[in-house]
């Protein structure tokens, strides 16, 4: 359940300005069914993992952006392990968000269990975290006034109802 709370309310949280608060990203988020994708499919997508690719990494994985061959683009996230807490953390993140769609949440786009391997596939967000912007490489480009910071507690919270 780690896991859930930290792409809730750290994670993944959209608001309406656009800034997805804690380690989340920002914007472009239309809803859409999940489905499985294969392993071929999203390395390919992702030319093979490849490091011009990696978006960035987080406890269980590394996080590749691709693009599907209809042209979706995607954030792929790798599970770097089958330990026991990282198959917790792919069952629990396929099954809650499969079942969620909300405006301020990232949205599932499928997932991989191919042999050994473990994929989570969401839509792509542009605009990287909320928490690069409030403490870390953007801090100092886009200033967040506390309006826009207001907007985004909100929104997080509306995200957690
Ligand atoms: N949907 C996405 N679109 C764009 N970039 C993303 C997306 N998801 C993750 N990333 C990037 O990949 C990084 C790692 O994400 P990940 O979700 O694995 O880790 P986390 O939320 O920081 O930590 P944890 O694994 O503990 O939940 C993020 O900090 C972000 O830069």
């Amino acid at each position: 359940m780690g896991s859930y709370w930290s792409r809730t309310c750290c994670g993944t949280q959209k608001v309406d300005d656009g800034i997805y608060s804690g380690g989340g990203n920002i914007t472009s988020s239309i809803s859409h069914t999940w489905r499985i994708f294969t392993y071929k499919e999203l390395s390919s997508a992702t030319k093979g993992f490849s490091e011009d690719n990696k978006l960035g990494e987080g406890g269980f994985g590394s996080v590749y952006w691709g693009k599907t061959s209809d042209g979706l683009q995607i954030a792929v996230k790798r599970l770097k392990s089958m330990s026991t807490k990282a198959e917790m953390e792919f069952a629990v993140e396929v099954e809650v968000l499969g079942r969620l769609r909300h405006k301020n949440l990232l949205s599932l786009r499928g997932y991989c269990a191919d042999a050994d391997q473990r994929l989570i596939v969401y839509d792509y967000m542009p605009n990287l975290s909320l928490a690069s912007h409030l403490h870390g490489e953007f801090a100092h480009e886009v200033h967040l006034d506390w309006k826009r910071r207001i907007n985004i507690a909100l929104g997080s919270a509306e995200g957690l109802l």
